[in-house]
């Protein structure tokens, strides 16, 4: 059974998380991000990637897409909150990502 993340596991489980540039959402206790991708190619693979993961552990972003950008909202909706599901996923999504050349 999912449980929300109890007040001890957030600060172990969240901080590397907000290190790698997660944040808090002020409306709702979730986590979002926006990955920068080279171009639409990038971004869209990666999504693909993330989509194979996020189906076999049955826990799906809110997400979108424009161009180059994906914005990320992370939350369990069945806790309407946030469990070990979203910092799992939120670090496959940190793993799979490779940062735009500039
Ligand atoms: C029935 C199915 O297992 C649930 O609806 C799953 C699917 N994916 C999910 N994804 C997310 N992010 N939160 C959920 O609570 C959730 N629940």
């Amino acid at each position: 059974m999912t449980e929300r993340l109890s007040t001890e596991t957030r600060k172990t489980v969240l901080q590397p998380l907000f290190n790698s540039g997660w944040e808090m959402d002020k409306n709702r206790d979730a986590i979002h991000k926006t990955f920068k991708f080279a171009d639409f190619a990038d971004a869209f693979g990666w999504m693909t990637r993330v989509a194979i993961w996020a189906e076999k552990w049955d826990h799906h972003p809110e997400w979108s897409n424009v161009y180059n950008k994906v914005t990320v909202t992370l939350i369990t909706h069945d806790v309407d909150g946030l469990s070990t599901l979203d910092a799992k996923l939120a670090r496959k999504m940190d793993g799979l990502f490779q940062p735009k050349k500039d």
